[in-house]
């Protein structure tokens, strides 16, 4: 299937130098060891839990799942390919998609 190719032609560790280059244009988000992380903030509980279904139906859709801790107007999000055993390509576009949908 060609649109699994594309996604899947992004499970490839990125360099150091493409990790630095991400960050730089997406705040909030900083490398955790193998790991992107951020930690999103939410007015209460069930606007977190909103945001955290959202990103599990697009994480389903992709195929590519992160961690997620739901606390009270809080989800930490990290995003690692682990078939990779670090960061790739899918991972910082997957923390973009985010980015989008916690905006709305
Ligand atoms: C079989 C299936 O495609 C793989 O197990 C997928 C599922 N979701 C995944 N999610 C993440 N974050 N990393 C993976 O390596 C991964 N692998």
């Amino acid at each position: 299937m060609a649109h699994r190719r594309r996604w899947m032609s992004k499970r490839e560790l990125l360099s150091g130098d493409a990790v630095a280059a991400f960050l730089g244009v997406s705040p909030g988000w900083a490398r955790a060891g193998e790991a992107l992380e951020r930690i999103y903030s939410f007015a209460d509980y069930s606007a977190a839990v909103g945001f955290v279904m959202r990103v599990a139906l697009a994480a389903e859709r992709r195929d590519h799942h992160p961690d997620m801790l739901l606390s009270w107007g809080k989800v930490r999000v990290s995003w690692s390919t682990h078939d990779a055993g670090g960061i790739t390509g899918l991972d910082a576009e997957m923390a973009t998609l985010c980015d989008r949908l916690h905006v709305g």
